[in-house]
């Protein structure tokens, strides 16, 4: 693909409305140029450059995940047959979070990377609504689901994907970048399984970059700044201490016997850690661990087999799945209430949250020795290390205590680590989500569940109010509880609990109808068959209830009703032959429900 063109990089002045300080000239880039010998001199093009096109131009499939300002979506240009990643963000949403400088930035960055290790940018684009990066499709999924798939990585598996982290990360501190949200989300595999970094939103560049950074794009002034995800930065970031080369640090996976101890990991003084100082990448190379790794070729090296998801898919996209009918425009960025529109195209697939939370049952109880450690080594990079030393103790944890907080048969929907807040103080809690559907919240530190919520047919005993992206109330007869998810997922909390059940069943069943996939018996006959056909209903309806989202047509059962009242009521029918209450939720008004 051509890359070198000389383009007018407005990637988002539209942003903040407006193109006077804003505007990436070639001027400006200059002046940041003189002030820091590294940057370019002259003028500043982009290698990605920033094209005409429109959402149109694509087959949208799947979505490969959400972030917390973006979705990222499979997406098939038509003219080409190429596959990207389709990275879409909502400009009112970006404006309003007050993201746009980290967005600037990371296109920047990204532009200008190259590396195997690095997710690489194509082009950008946008239209009214959103901005677009096209980014390398990695299809292997991310590392987090490979991991929890195979349960464990055996050592050498641990040791090539670690080498590849680290040789990647060696590449971007070379360039003078601290990424500082390297965690297991944002290491992706490629269709072939080589890892690849994703997620440059939080990157720091150092004083000494080679980065060319035009002055509008730099999203703050100190490195101990604090971004990244706050369950994985590293001690010396959540101090504010600066995260400058040789400070911060990297964990690397390792399976230890059950002698080792987590107390070798979490030194708080980075430059005590293996591979601390200025020959840090060389030195810790050099580590015993990484003895049979051949550094130089790494990437010709066959990767760690990518273990299946539990439908047979290897591979987080395929394109068999993309949807032949594109929508006129996307919407993307955080969760956002339905407006009603219909939507007739299918996208039956994983909408990549339940995976992971669903693989923590495939821990082995008999193993509970076998503990996925990892040993530190200092690293000009945020993260990784407490990120994979948190997740895997974490889903460890889960795992020794799955039995005592979960049925038999049960299985969890949503999972994550949020704040529960008191009145003067605050607590860090395991928030669960069950099919039961069941509410626990855990003590972390002690391992304890410290409350369980089951709640009845009765809509009324359960509801979740949002007062802001991060903050939630789920609101009991007994109770009210607050929670502050840091990773801005009060929507997300409340569609998993209040439309439980429900919106999934219709609106699944709505959308096969509609997209002549037919609701039919074979579709029911595939629910009656499954272990445990809530939870897999459950699952299939939020991953339409997403594609549908992304459409920015998300059905309604409103709509759903008002289109066809005779359909519906049959679904509704058909649903109940299931053994299911489909109405059992607050989700119809008082008003359609009786019409029903
Ligand atoms: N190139 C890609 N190929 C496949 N999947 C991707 C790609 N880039 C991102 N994803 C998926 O999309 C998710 C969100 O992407 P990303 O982390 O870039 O978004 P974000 O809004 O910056 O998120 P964050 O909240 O972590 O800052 C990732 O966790 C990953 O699962």
């Amino acid at each position: 693909m051509a890359m070198e063109k000389h383009c007018d990089p407005k990637l988002n002045d539209d942003v903040q409305g407006t193109d006077d300080n804003s505007n990436y000239s070639s001027s400006n880039a200059a002046a940041a140029s003189s002030k820091n010998p590294h940057h370019r001199s002259k003028s500043f093009s982009f290698r990605a450059p920033q094209e005409n096109f429109g959402i149109q131009d694509f087959e949208l499939g799947k979505i490969y995940g959400v972030g917390s300002y973006s979705k990222v979506v499979r997406a098939k240009k038509k003219d080409t047959g190429i596959v990207y990643a389709l990275k879409i963000m909502d400009k009112k949403f970006i404006t309003k979070e007050n993201k746009t400088a980290y967005v600037k930035l990371e296109r920047i960055v990204l532009d200008q990377l190259d590396h195997p290790g690095v997710v690489r940018l194509y082009f950008t684009f946008q239209d009214t609504f959103s901005l677009y990066m096209a980014l390398e499709s990695c299809e292997g999924g991310e590392l987090f689901d490979q991991i929890t798939r195979k349960g464990r990585l055996s050592e050498d598996e641990a040791r090539f994907y670690t080498a590849e982290v680290v040789d990647a990360l060696e590449y971007i501190h070379n360039m003078g970048l601290i990424h500082r949200d390297i965690k297991p989300e944002n290491l992706l595999l490629s269709t072939d399984g080589h890892v690849k970094i994703a997620d440059f939103g939080s990157v720091k560049p150092m004083k000494d970059s080679r980065i060319t950074i035009l002055p509008d794009a730099s999203s703050d002034d100190k490195a101990c700044t604090f971004v990244g995800t706050a369950a994985y930065v590293p001690p010396e970031v959540l101090n504010s201490s600066p995260a400058t080369f040789g400070l911060s640090y990297v964990l690397v996976i390792l399976f230890l016997s059950k002698n080792c101890s987590l107390t070798l990991l979490q030194d708080l003084d980075p430059s005590r850690r293996p591979g601390a100082g200025p020959d840090g990448y060389a030195a810790l190379k050099e580590h015993p661990f990484f003895k049979r790794i051949e550094w130089s070729n790494l990437r010709a090296q066959t990767p760690p087999k990518l273990a299946l998801d539990k439908g047979g898919q290897s591979s987080k996209g395929n394109d068999h799945h993309d949807s032949s009918r594109s929508p006129n425009h996307v919407r993307a960025g955080s969760p956002r209430q339905n407006d009603g529109n219909i939507d007739t195209s299918s996208q039956a697939e994983s909408s990549g949250r339940i995976p992971r939370t669903a693989s923590i049952e495939s821990f082995d109880s008999k193993c509970s020795c076998n503990l996925v450690l990892a040993f530190s080594v200092s690293f000009p990079s945020a993260g990784l290390g407490l990120t994979v030393l948190r997740f895997l103790s974490n889903t460890y944890l889960h795992h020794l205590n799955r039995k005592q907080f979960l049925d038999e048969g049960e299985s969890v929907l949503m999972i994550s680590m949020v704040k529960k807040l008191q009145k003067l103080s605050s607590k860090k809690v395991q928030l669960i989500l069950t099919n039961k559907p069941k509410l626990i919240y855990v003590n972390p530190a002690k391992l304890v569940v410290k409350d369980c919520i089951i709640w009845s047919d009765n809509s009324t005993d359960l509801s979740v109010q949002v007062t802001s992206p991060s903050h939630f109330k789920i609101v009991t007869p007994k109770k009210v509880l607050t929670f502050e998810d840091p990773k801005q997922r009060a929507f997300q909390w409340k569609e998993e609990l209040g439309n439980y059940y429900t919106i999934s069943i219709l609106q699944q069943l709505y959308l096969f109808h509609e997209t002549g996939t037919g609701f039919s018996v074979s579709a029911v006959s595939e629910f009656r068959n499954v272990d445990n056909p809530q939870g897999y209903l459950y699952r299939l309806g939020m991953s339409e209830v997403s594609s549908a989202r992304t459409y920015g047509k998300l059905p309604t059962l409103e709509a759903a009703f008002a289109v066809n009242p005779r359909r519906f009521r049959r679904m509704v029918a058909e649903v109940k032959k299931l053994g299911f209450n489909p109405l059992r939720r607050n989700f119809l008004t008082a008003h359609t429900e009786k019409e029903i």
